[in-house]
């Protein structure tokens, strides 16, 4: 790849550029001009309904768009991913989410082995496992069932499986309680424990390095919580405590029996991780047959971005999207806005999987890139953002292309009142897609007899951009369908930017700093080097302590 020409010198960059610049289109002169495209601009994928009509784009755009994913060769990328190429090339490493969700009789190598087998055997051990821990047949040390589920872990061996126990928690084990631990701070794991029975509950450890000291430092405190009821008997350790890792040698030192380890592998990166082993506390939750169900549903946008020809190639075609605005409008965010209850931890597992991902200022050959990469990415459940920060998105200076994720019908469990809310809640979706498309003109707002002063202010320019993903019911599989669309959305835009998608250095620096400065807060050490600025800051934090701590 270091003989190709940098993406800006690319003639089809220069052909987007010219198209960007004669560009001059309102949203609503483009449906007025061409009112099929509300319906030609839809692409179908699985449940998914996904409508890009409200974009600032053409045929013409689609077309050198199109022309530009060709001569970055994304499908050529796109193939050695799925064929198990090392693709993650910082940390010469497989990129093989995809083989999570691979049939039983697939055949996926990695230097010249099979995987897909050990997938299986992990699947039908966690499926043992979880329909042991739902049945009452795996107690707790005294023998009492287990009632709770806490899963410790952070980033990718986090955000996952709280996102999706929140999206499915109308098929989760109701009788159960499930917590999500993640923050070093200790007041996380006080508060998940702190009306808990030990006898009756499992700790979940998942970390893929099982080195992640947040982690460790949260399992390692849980292990005390749990050993002081039981008069440090070590022995209840095999019964509370599972793992769920890559790193079967850190396992066994924290003191968990390795047949408590459910195994993956470093071809699936933390952020890509949750439909492996780090599943474990969703599939406790949502049962077995529910998380194969989710599995299926992303082996069916798998097969989409694999086999859907460019025009139709849902993750292609919101990936270029994103170049469109980010690398041509200066688009500096990304907005996700679910209007659906269960999915309000989408957007921030979103923002690990985009972010981490193409938040790169290198090219996959170490150059610096001199085009914009990865976008913001943020957002919180569409009808409270819209009482806070949508203001902003309608009348603020900012170009912020939005997502917006519906679903035809509420969960199966809601009374026939609270259901009767979902057409109010849908109707918010798509007017707010209408009010951003096509806004209210100056003379609109006169009609309307509003004092002369007060117009500019209640005008509302539009030409925001969004695209309206609609599905029947927030279901396991429509789940997976979701999370697959996005990861390959995540993968097209990194390929065109030439950047390694699947690495993440950008997070070692704060972690190094962070274990050298420590010993100077809890014993006052002399951090040798320490900048000027933090070396205050250090100093004022110890003051306050002390004086906090002579007070007590
Ligand atoms: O699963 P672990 O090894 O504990 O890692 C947890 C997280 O921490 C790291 O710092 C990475 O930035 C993330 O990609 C990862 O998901």
């Amino acid at each position: 790849m270091s003989d190709s020409p940098r993406l800006t010198r690319r003639p089809e960059w220069a052909e987007l550029e010219d198209h960007r610049a004669q560009w001059h289109a309102h949203l609503r002169d483009l449906f007025d001009q061409d009112p099929g495209r509300a319906e030609r601009y839809v692409v179908r994928v699985g449940d998914l309904r996904i409508d890009y009509s409200k974009h600032l784009i053409t045929d013409e755009t689609l077309a050198l768009l199109q022309e530009l994913a060709t001569a970055t060769d994304v499908f050529g990328l796109r193939d050695a991913m799925f064929r198990g190429e090392k693709i993650n090339t910082t940390e010469r490493r497989a990129v093989l989410h995809t083989a999570l969700r691979a049939p039983r009789d697939a055949v996926i190598e990695v230097d010249g082995e099979n995987v897909v087998p050990k997938v299986h055997a992990v699947l039908d051990k966690m499926t043992d496992f979880a329909d042991r821990v739902r049945s009452g047949e795996w107690t707790g040390h005294t023998g009492k069932r287990i009632k709770n589920v806490v899963n410790i872990g952070i980033g990718g061996s986090d955000l996952g499986p709280a996102m999706a126990y929140e999206a499915l928690r109308a098929y989760t084990a109701r009788e159960m309680t499930f917590r999500f631990v993640s923050n070093v701070d200790g007041a996380d794991l006080h508060e998940a424990v702190r009306d808990l029975d030990p006898a009756e509950t499992l700790f979940i450890v998942a970390s893929k390095t099982f080195t992640t000291i947040e982690t460790i430092t949260n399992a390692t405190s849980a292990r005390s919580w749990l050993l002081a009821a039981f008069e440090d008997d070590e022995k209840a350790v095999a019964k509370h405590f599972v793992a769920l890792s890559t790193n079967a040698g850190k396992v066994t030192e924290f003191g968990i029996d390795p047949d408590n380890m459910f195994e993956f592998w470093d071809w699936v990166g933390g952020r890509y991780s949750y439909d492996s082993a780090i599943g474990l506390s969703l599939m406790i939750a949502i049962g077995p047959e529910r998380f194969r169900e989710m599995l299926d549903g992303f082996r069916i946008v798998d097969e989409h971005f694999r086999n859907a020809p460019a025009e139709a190639n849902a993750p292609l075609l919101l990936g270029l999207l994103g170049v469109w605005y980010g690398n041509f409008f200066d688009a500096q965010s990304h907005a996700v806005l679910p209007y659906s209850h269960y999915l309000s931890k989408f957007t921030a597992y979103l923002q690990q999987l985009d972010m981490e991902s193409n938040g790169k200022s290198v090219d996959r050959d170490g150059h610096p890139v001199q085009w914009q990469t990865g976008p913001v990415v943020w957002g919180t459940p569409g009808t409270n953002g819209q009482h806070a920060y949508y203001q902003l998105i309608h009348q603020g200076t900012k170009l912020i292309p939005a997502d917006l994720i519906g679903f035809a019908n509420p969960v199966a469990e809601l009374s026939d009142e609270l259901k009767a809310q979902h057409d109010l809640l849908m109707a918010n979706l798509f007017a707010q897609g209408q009010a951003l498309a096509f806004g209210k003109t100056e003379e609109e707002v006169r009609a309307e007899g509003v004092p002369e002063e007060q117009v500019p202010h209640r005008t509302f320019k539009g030409n925001h951009p969004t695209t309206t993903i609609l599905a029947t019911e927030p279901t396991p599989s429509v789940l997976g369908q979701l999370i697959a669309l996005y990861e390959h959305k995540v993968f097209v835009q990194g390929a065109i930017w030439n950047i390694d998608s699947f690495d993440q250095w950008g997070v070692e620096l704060g972690k190094v700093l962070a274990k050298r400065v420590e010993p100077a807060l809890t014993r006052g050490a002399d951090v040798p080097g320490l900048d000027p600025s933090t070396a205050a800051l250090v100093a004022a934090y110890r003051t306050l302590k002390n004086a906090q701590e002579e007070v007590n």
